[in-house]
C-alpha cells in the first residue's frame, strides 16, 4: 500500500456521487473501485482486498429505510469479517447512523459530504483495518504457535521404568491437578525440561501457553525487560512496547531454567513479582496482575547455596512447594536399555536408517557407563552412532567415544605388556578424538580397518 487510503470501494447507485468521490479520492489512495450494483459485491470482495469501503444505505429509488445498506453491509462482513465499511447517507439521522454502527460498520457520512472531513474519516478508518489485520495475524501465530506447541508435547515420549522414575511420574501426576509451584531438582540432562511439560500438559491449564525461561542465559541488565517488559523509550533499545515473560505466560505455565544461577539483586527482584503476583513494566508506573503455575528448576544444591548466603531462603520456600528430584541416569540403568532404543527409533526414522538395530554388547555398553552428561549424552550417542556406523546393528565399537578420560594421567607404560600398551594407545586416541574412529586411526598411523581389527580384538 503506497498511497494513505490504500485501495477503497465505493457502492453508490448515483453515478455523480461515484464520479465525484473517485475525483476526490484518486489522490489519496492506491486504487478507487466504483460499482453502482451491490448485487456485485460478493464478487469484487472475493477478488480483491480493500482497505476501505463506502457504502450507500439506500438503493432502490424513493426509499430510505437504509434496510438495503444493513443487508450489503451484513454481506460485506460475511466475506470479510475485519472490512471496514462506512455508510453513506443522505437522509441521514441519528437513527440510522448508530444503527449502523450497531450492524458493524465503522462509521458513517453525510451526503453531500465535506471533501476534508470524508478524508479525515476514511484515513481513521485505514488506520482501523491494519489494527485488524495485525491482531488476525497475531491470532493466526499463537494458533500456529500453540497447534506447534501441543504437537510436540504429544509426540515427545516419556520414558522411565526404574522405580526412581516411577515414582517422579506419580509425583507428576499428583502435582499437574493443582497450581502449586514446582522446583525440580537435577544434573544437567537428567530431563528436567521434559517433566516441566509434563507437569503442564497434563494440567488445566494444558491449552494455554508453556513459557520456557533460560534464566542461565538472561545478562543482569536485560533481567528487567525480558521478564516484565518494558514501556516503549524506557531505555534506548524500547523501541516499542514489549510484555515481559511473565506477562506472556498469563493464565499458562512459566518455567525458569536454571533459577540458581541468579545473582542475589536478582532473587529479590523475582521474589517481589512472586509474593506480590503482578508485574510492572520497565518504565511503566501500573502493575499488571499475573495468574501463572511457576515450575523452576535447577542442577545447583541450592540448599548449600542458601548455607552459604549465596541463595535466598525466602525465595527457595516461595517455589520449592513441591520438589522433584531426578536421579542421574547412572542411578537408574534399568532405564537405559528402553532410552536407547527410543532414541534409536527416532533417529533412525531422522536419518532414513529404518533397519538399525543395537546388539545386545553394546546394550550392556551403556549401561555400564556411568553418563555425566545423563539422557542427553545418551540421546546424542545414539544420533551419532546412528549416522556414523555402516552396519545394521549398532556395536560397542559405536560408542567408543564413551570411554572415560584420564588423558591428563601419566602412564608408566613399562608396567604393562605391549597388548595392554596398545589398548591403552587406541583409547586414547579415539577418546582425544571423541570417537571419531578416522581421525583416531590417523594419529595412530592405521587404516580405519585395522583400527577396527584391533578395537575387535581389544574387545573396545
Ligand atoms: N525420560 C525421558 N524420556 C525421553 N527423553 C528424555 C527423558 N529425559 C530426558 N530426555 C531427553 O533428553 C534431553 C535433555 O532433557 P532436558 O532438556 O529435559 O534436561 P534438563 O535436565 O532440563 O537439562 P539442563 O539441565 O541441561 O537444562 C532432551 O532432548 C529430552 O527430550
Amino acid at each position: 500500500m503506497g498511497k494513505p487510503l490504500g485501495k477503497v470501494l465505493i457502492i453508490d447507485d448515483n453515478e455523480d456521487v461515484l464520479l465525484a468521490a473517485k475525483m476526490l479520492l484518486k489522490k489519496h489512495a492506491d486504487l478507487v473501485q466504483v460499482e453502482q450494483n451491490p448485487g456485485k459485491i460478493p464478487f469484487l470482495l472475493n477478488n480483491d482486498k480493500y482497505d476501505v469501503i463506502l457504502l450507500d444505505m439506500n438503493f432502490t429509488k424513493d426509499t430510505a429505510t437504509g434496510k438495503e445498506g444493513y443487508h450489503w453491509l451484513e454481506q460485506i462482513l460475511e466475506i470479510d469479517p475485519n472490512a471496514v465499511v462506512i455508510m453513506i447517507t443522505a437522509y441521514g439521522d441519528v437513527e440510522t447512523a448508530v444503527k449502523s454502527l450497531k450492524a458493524g460498520a465503522t462509521d458513517f457520512v453525510l451526503k453531500p459530504w465535506q471533501n476534508e472531513k470524508l478524508i479525515a474519516t476514511l484515513t481513521a478508518a485505514v488506520k482501523l483495518r491494519k489494527s485488524y489485520d495485525q491482531v488476525q495475524t497475531l491470532k493466526e501465530e499463537n494458533t500456529n504457535l500453540a497447534t506447534a506447541l501441543s504437537k510436540g508435547s504429544d509426540t515427545a515420549q516419556i520414558i522411565g521404568e526404574s522405580d526412581a522414575m516411577k515414582s517422579v511420574f506419580n509425583l507428576v501426576h499428583k502435582v499437574a491437578q493443582t497450581d502449586a509451584n514446582v522446583l525440580i531438582l537435577g544434573e544437567n540432562g537428567t530431563g528436567k525440561e521434559v517433566i516441566a511439560r509434563a507437569i503442564h500438559n497434563a494440567s488445566l491449564r494444558k491449552e494455554k501457553v508453556f513459557i520456557g525461561v533460560d534464566m542461565g542465559s538472561i545478562t543482569e541488565s536485560l533481567f528487567e525487560s525480558e521478564l516484565f517488559g518494558h514501556k516503549k523509550g524506557a531505555f534506548t533499545d524500547a523501541k516499542e512496547d514489549r510484555a515481559g515473560r511473565f506477562e506472556v505466560a498469563n493464565s499458562g505455565t512459566l518455567f525458569l531454567d536454571e533459577i540458581g544461577n541468579l545473582s542475589m539483586a536478582l532473587q529479590s527482584k523475582l521474589l517481589t513479582v512472586l509474593q506480590k503476583r503482578e508485574v510492572t513494566r520497565v518504565g511503566a508506573n501500573k502493575a499488571t496482575p499475573i495468574d501463572i503455575r511457576l515450575i523452576c528448576a535447577t542442577n545447583m544444591p541450592l540448599y548449600e547455596m542458601v548455607e552459604k548466603n549465596e541463595f535466598r531462603q525466602d525465595l527457595v520456600y516461595r517455589i520449592n512447594t513441591v520438589e522433584i528430584h531426578l536421579p542421574p541416569l547412572r542411578e537408574r540403568a534399568s532405564d537405559i536399555p528402553s532410552l536407547a532404543l527410543y532414541f534409536l527409533q527416532i533417529f533412525s526414522k531422522k536419518y532414513r536408517k529404518e533397519t538399525k538395530r543395537i546388539s545386545s554388547a553394546a546394550l550392556k555398553k551403556l549401561e555400564k557407563y556411568h553418563w555425566p552428561g545423563n539422557v542427553r549424552e545418551l540421546q546424542h550417542a545414539i544420533e551419532r552412532a546412528i549416522i556414523m556406523s555402516e552396519g545394521d546393528t549398532l556395536e560397542p565399537v559405536d560408542f567408543m567415544f564413551l570411554i572415560e578420560k584420564n588423558d591428563d594421567q601419566e602412564v608408566d607404560f613399562s608396567e604393562y605388556d605391549l597388548e595392554t600398551v596398545e589398548k591403552m594407545m587406541i583409547q586414547k586416541a579415539i577418546s582425544k578424538h571423541a570417537g571419531n574412529i578416522s581421525k583416531a586411526a590417523k594419529s595412530l598411523g592405521l587404516t580405519r580397518a585395522s583400527l577396527y581389527r584391533r578395537l575387535e580384538k581389544h574387545g573396545l
